[in-house]
């Protein structure tokens, strides 16, 4: 499986529609590269830090985000993880992410389950989802998750429990905690026998420096990608065979202990 990672910049200076264009240009540019699996970074239109922005950013579930990006699924014969965008339904909002697959169709979604309260107005301003996500792709089970997330162990043990094989992670992970960044992707991979895809925004917005540095990590906790810390996407290629090998070889799952 080819995956690209398209490691936005994200900088108060702009406005959405700049990046739109940005962003379409970088999905231009992967024609005829067979890549089968694009992801996007956490609040890339908005920008995680606009937080005054958040209102009047939010779309419904089937809005613009969905609406632009599955003609770019349909054309690149790819799925794209949209990266999350600020979702409207009723009088809540979420941080939700959602999956397209290579005809364009709603295949997933996830709602940000543990929201950023710390230096953040996420917690104030959003509600928190409350189901992980699973979603069976042509290319195995994936679950979704978005960055503070990869602080909690316990949610990525739940998707490999209900029979994740790779976690796809879209972030806006600040530069100031660039290390925690490396460690707990590498860990949330390796605990769980897993690849994980982690596509980070760069640039500053709200006086916040996004860390950049997206990656994809082997299920041995190997980072086999990963970008600098500017705008680029980054490509590469993933042998998903490893990870039924990798379980088999050294069985860690199986030995799981019910705790509770
Ligand atoms: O946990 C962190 O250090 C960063 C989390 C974050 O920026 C987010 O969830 O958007």
């Amino acid at each position: 499986m080819r995956a690209a990672l398209i490691q936005l910049r994200v900088s108060s200076g702009e406005v959405p529609a700049q990046r739109w264009m940005r962003v379409e240009r970088m999905l231009s540019q992967l024609m005829g590269q067979c890549v089968d699996l694009i992801l996007l970074p956490e609040l890339w239109s908005v920008g995680f830090s606009n937080f005054a922005q958040y209102r009047e950013a939010a779309e419904p579930l089937h809005g613009t985000t969905l609406l632009r990006l599955a003609p770019w699924a349909r054309k690149l014969e790819a799925h794209i993880m949209t990266g999350s965008f600020v979702e409207r339904c009723g009088s809540q909002y979420y941080n939700t992410s959602a999956l397209l697959d290579s005809r364009g169709i709603l295949t997933g979604t996830y709602r940000k389950i543990h929201l950023f309260g710390y230096d953040s107005q996420e917690r104030q301003l959003l509600t928190a989802g409350s189901q992980t996500s699973e979603v069976l792709t042509s290319y195995g089970v994936a679950g979704m998750a978005t960055c503070y997330d990869l602080r909690f162990p316990e949610q990525f043990r739940r998707m490999v429990s209900r029979s994740a094989e790779m976690f796809l992670v879209c972030a806006a992970w600040p530069k100031a905690r660039a290390e925690d960044w490396e460690l707990l992707c590498r860990a949330r991979a390796l605990e769980n026998q897993s690849f994980l895809l982690a596509c980070n925004t760069c640039g500053t917005c709200g006086g916040v420096e996004g860390g950049g540095h997206s990656m994809i990590v082997s299920p041995e906790g190997k980072i086999l990608a990963q970008a600098g810390e500017t705008e680029q996407v980054l490509v590469a290629d993933i042998d998903l065979s490893e990870t039924a090998n990798f379980r088999a070889r050294f069985p860690a799952l199986r030995d799981r202990v019910c705790m509770s």
